[in-house]
């Protein structure tokens, strides 16, 4: 057991309850996002599950209504490869709920094999960022009017080897086996640094968030994946774990002066630093930002939690 806390990460200590608080919660159907969902509703939140497939929307939600007695846990479709898709969506939620307090953006594909979006976007960084990108934009007044808020989006620590090709949006040219993946990520990361900057001033924070690695069905895609996947699972953490970032990031109080910033689990990072230290050398990281001041009652939270928050 020990071993396994040692790889288990950061934990989500605060017991902030949030009552009537609406959620949108993207690729919420399975793995990370579908244990987010739960425990927000546990908490009292009206959580909307936006999944391009409603059947497996719709069981996940019957299973965690049944699980936190929470009626509020609603499915709306939405394919983040289909800007038509994002857009209906948006209009639908709109019209349907005057606020918005988190956003989670959760769902992820890692793609190894070359395709595209039905927009013809590169399929990693058109679902993983573009998507979330524009679903962001059109949700964000919402969001402004609902302040404070709080939009979460899930990178993770592969950045690191990601560079962002802007002449290659579209993926004429492949990408070297893997890296479409990675080049989303810090995507993800950029973003959230950026947006944070925009918005500024609103009461909307953003975070990014490293989950750790995780038991998901995130490596469905790839053979080779699925493998490493089952031949260290008991290294990995649990959806349940996997899904302690993203909670604290929407969850704790007084996290507002890192909004930008990007949270990891402590132990996996000391980890991922070892493993990624010859890679990293071999990819130097495009963008790194000056190293991230916190004041030290957030430095404390966060260290309690096995967190650390940090400037890219
Ligand atoms: N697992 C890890 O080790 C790990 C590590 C670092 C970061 N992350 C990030 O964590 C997030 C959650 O991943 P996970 O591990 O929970 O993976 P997962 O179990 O595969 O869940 C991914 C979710 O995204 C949804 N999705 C995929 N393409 C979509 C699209 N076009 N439109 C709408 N939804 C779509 C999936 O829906 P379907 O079920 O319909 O496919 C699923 O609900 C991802 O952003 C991932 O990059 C994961």
């Amino acid at each position: 057991p020990s071993i396994r806390k040692f790889f288990a990460g950061g934990v989500c200590r605060t017991t902030v309850q949030v009552p009537g608080k609406v959620v949108v919660i993207t690729g919420a159907n399975t793995g990370i996002g579908k244990e987010t969902a739960r425990e927000l509703a546990r908490r009292g939140a009206r959580v909307y599950i936006a999944c391009r497939d409603v059947l497996k929307g719709e069981s996940a939600a019957s299973e965690i209504r049944a699980d936190t007695k929470n009626s509020q846990v609603l499915v709306r479709k939405l394919d983040l490869s289909d800007t038509r898709s994002i857009r209906a969506f948006a209009e639908g939620f709109l019209a349907e709920e005057k606020q918005l307090h988190i956003l989670i953006n959760n769902a992820g594909v890692m793609m190894f094999s070359h395709s595209k979006t039905t927009d013809g976007f590169e399929i990693n960084l058109g679902v993983n960022h573009l998507g979330h990108f524009l679903l962001t934009y059109l949700l964000l007044e919402r969001l402004k009017e609902s302040a404070p808020a709080r939009v979460v989006n899930l990178s993770s620590v592969i950045h690191h080897l990601g560079k962002i090709h802007f002449h290659n949006f579209r993926g004429e040219e492949p990408y070297r086996w893997g890296f479409a993946y990675c080049h989303s990520k810090l995507a993800n990361l950029l973003f959230t640094r950026e947006l944070a900057k925009r918005i500024q001033g609103t009461g909307v924070t953003t975070y990014a968030v490293h989950p750790g690695i995780v038991r998901s069905e995130l490596a469905r895609h790839s053979f080779l994946c699925c493998l490493f996947w089952r031949l260290f699972s008991y290294f990995l953490k649990s959806v349940q774990e996997g899904a302690q970032t993203s909670l604290h990031c929407a969850l704790a109080e007084g996290l507002e002066p890192l909004s930008g910033k990007y949270f990891r689990g402590t132990y996996i990072r000391n980890l991922a630093k070892v493993a990624f230290l010859y890679l990293r050398a071999s990819f130097p990281v495009t963008a790194r930002g000056p190293g991230c001041l916190q004041g030290p009652e957030i430095t404390k939270q966060l260290s309690a939690c096995g967190m650390s928050a940090v400037s890219f």
